[in-house]
Order: C-alpha cells, then structure tokens, then sequence
C-alpha cells in the first residue's frame, strides 16, 4: 500500500506529524496516535522509534520486513478493553522515554535497546483479557502449556518469535547468530519480568541497586555485569508496564476505566461460571477510585520513587505528575464519602 513517512497510511499526514514532535515526551497522547494511523498506532510508534535511533542500519533490517513484522504482530493484539495494542504502543513509547534519561545516557549499548523497544512491542501480543489466576484457575489450555508459570508472560514471548519465523518479517535474519541469541535472552528475561507475581522480587533488586548505586562523576550510572544491565532493563519495562498513574489525568483516567472494563468482563465470565469473582473483577461491588489509590500506594509509587532515586533527578516531573494524580483520586474517594452521608 502507500506507506508514508511512519510506516503507516495517514489521512491526517500534517497532524500525524505535529504528535510525532512528541515521540519522546512523557505523556504522549496515545490515543490521538491510534486515531490518526487508523488504529495502527504500534506499528507507527515502533517504526519510529526504530527509525530515530537508526535500528534499521545497526541491525541491517530492511524497511519492508520491520513494517510486515510490526503489522503481524499488531495485528496479534487482540481487541480487548485494556491488553491492546494501544496499550502496546504506550509502553513502547514509555521505553524510549525512559531509554533517553540523562542517568543513563550511553550506558546501554544498540543491542540492549533494540532488545528493549522490540520488548515493549511484544510484552502483551495476544493477551486474553484474563488474568494469569484466572487461566491457572480453570486449568486453561495456556496454563497447562506453562505449567501455570507466568503462563500470559511466557505466551507473549512465544508468539512474537513465532511471527519472526517468515523471511518477510524476520527482523533477526542479518543479525549474527550469537548476537541475536543473546538478544532473545534479554528479550525473554524483560517481559517475563513484567508477570505481576514478580514486582516484589524486581522492586528488592532495584532498591539494592539504588544503595549500592555507582555514580560517574557526571552522574551516569555504571553497569558492569549483565546481571546488573538486564536488572535496571526489567524494572524500566515493568515502570513503563506500570506507568498509566504517571501519565496525564485524561490519559490514564481512560487507562483505568479500560482495564476496569476488562476486570469486570472477566468477572462476568467468573460468574456465568459459577466461580468465585475474583478481587477488583466484581463491576457491581468495585470502588474505582479507591483501588487507583490503594495501587498507587502500595504498587506504583514504591516502584517509581525507587526509579526516580536510580536515575535522580531525570524522573522528577514523573514523580509529581502520580503525585498530583494520587490526590485527585483521593479526592474523589473523600466525594463519595461525602455522598454517601447525604
Ligand atoms: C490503570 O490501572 C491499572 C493499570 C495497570 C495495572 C497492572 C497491575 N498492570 O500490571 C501489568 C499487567 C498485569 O499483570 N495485570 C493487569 C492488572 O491486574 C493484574 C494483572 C493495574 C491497574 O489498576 C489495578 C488497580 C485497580 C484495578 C487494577
Ligand atoms: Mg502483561
Ligand atoms: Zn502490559
């Protein structure tokens, strides 16, 4: 077809490229994005992502396999509330935010950040809507496959890698053989870490980090085992996974009443089955806004306070951005109490 300058057909090419100014600005309007590449906002997001930091020439991928790739794989995100493509193309775009930290400038090399933007793109394809609970529950087939261990995790991953396997869309095919195990090893270890069972272990590793933290005298961070490289990339992926709160109040209220939604579908389906509704899925008992404060508290902000310590000062503006929408959700909370005494 007629691709333009972002891989995708645009019919709004002016608007298109007023929103790409803002490619690596936190707070991106993702959904405009889906809107003006006609729902194809991840293929657009990657490729110029990849374009940008010069992907293509590093790894000699021809243009034409990344677009058939990014495609297939958009197209294998399947059209749920909240585990779309769009929330795809949001954390790919986080990625590369975060990627472009000042703590971190020249710290990972072009193997570690295709590992990490291809990650992003990959992380969710072909997500449910369920929970890893729900699929281990009911003995599903993806259960039984993974032996109900990070069951959606290690399926996300599966398939992306299956898609590579058409010369069309082999975006791997010019890269030498132990170069591109060694990228798939980074790749395996980044989005198995964003299986939410793992967040305490990951947020302890990241706190360590942050105390034993060696600092460059121009304040970048020094990596010098893998171990330690493909910590700080896992817990940038999961950031990235778990930066809806961060975001502008308008985008991330859409971000909760989308994964609300699918909570609720699930409960739904947990009920027509005579199961248990599992916690936050029941729509007819869950308070909205006191869950975002309670995941704020308890999940988000302990995440990102120990982010915004390892890359001090870079993520300053994240940290009050959760901080202001921590005390709108609140807010609320405190109206519906109030309405509840009228
Ligand atoms: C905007 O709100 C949320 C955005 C993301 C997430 C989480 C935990 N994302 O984690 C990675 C995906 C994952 O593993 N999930 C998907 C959600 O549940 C656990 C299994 C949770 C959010 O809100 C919570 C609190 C009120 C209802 C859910
Ligand atoms: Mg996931
Ligand atoms: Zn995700």
């Amino acid at each position: 077809g007629e691709y333009y300058t972002y891989g995708v057909k645009t019919s709004k090419p002016k608007e298109l490229d007023d929103l790409m100014e803002d490619l690596d600005v936190w707070g991106l309007d993702i959904f405009l994005m889906d809107e003006l590449t006609e729902h194809r906002p991840l293929t657009a997001v990657a490729f110029t992502i990849f374009k940008q930091r010069d992907l293509m020439n590093t790894f000699s991928i021809c243009p034409s396999t990344l677009i058939n790739y990014l495609i297939e794989l958009e197209d294998h995100y399947q059209s749920v509330p909240y585990h779309c493509k769009i929330h795809a193309a949001d954390v790919t775009q986080s990625m590369h935010v975060l990627l472009n930290h000042k703590a971190l400038e020249s710290v990972f090399d072009d193997d570690e950040i295709f590992a990490a933007i291809f990650s992003a793109a990959i992380h969710d394809v072909d997500h449910p809507g369920l929970t890893n609970q729900y699929l281990i529950s009911t003995a599903s087939e993806l259960a039984i496959m993974y032996n109900d261990d990070s069951v959606l995790e290690n399926h996300h991953l599966a398939v992306a890698f299956k898609l590579l396997q058409h010369e069309k869309r082999d975006i791997f095919c010019n890269i030498p053989k132990k170069k591109r195990q060694l990228i798939r090893t980074m790749v395996i270890d980044m989005v198995r870490a964003t299986d939410m069972s793992k967040h305490m272990s990951l947020l302890a590793e990241l706190k360590t980090m942050v105390e034993t933290k060696k600092v460059a005298g121009s304040g970048i961070i020094e990596l010098d085992s893998y171990q330690d490289r493909i910590r700080v990339l896992k817990n940038m992926l999961h950031c990235a996974d778990l930066s809806n709160p961060t975001k502008p109040l308008d985008i991330y209220r859409k971000w909760t009443d989308r994964v609300m939604n699918e909570f609720f579908l699930q409960g739904d389906k947990e009920s027509s089955q005579g199961l248990e509704i599992s916690a936050m899925c029941d729509r007819h008992k869950a308070c909205i806004e006191k869950t975002q404060v309670g995941f704020i508290d308890f999940i988000v902000h302990p995440l990102w306070e120990s982010w915004a310590d390892l890359v001090h000062p870079d993520a300053q503006d994240i940290l009050e951005s959760l901080q202001r929408n921590r005390d709108w959700y609140s807010e609320q909370v405190e109206n519906l109490q109030a309405l509840d005494k009228t």
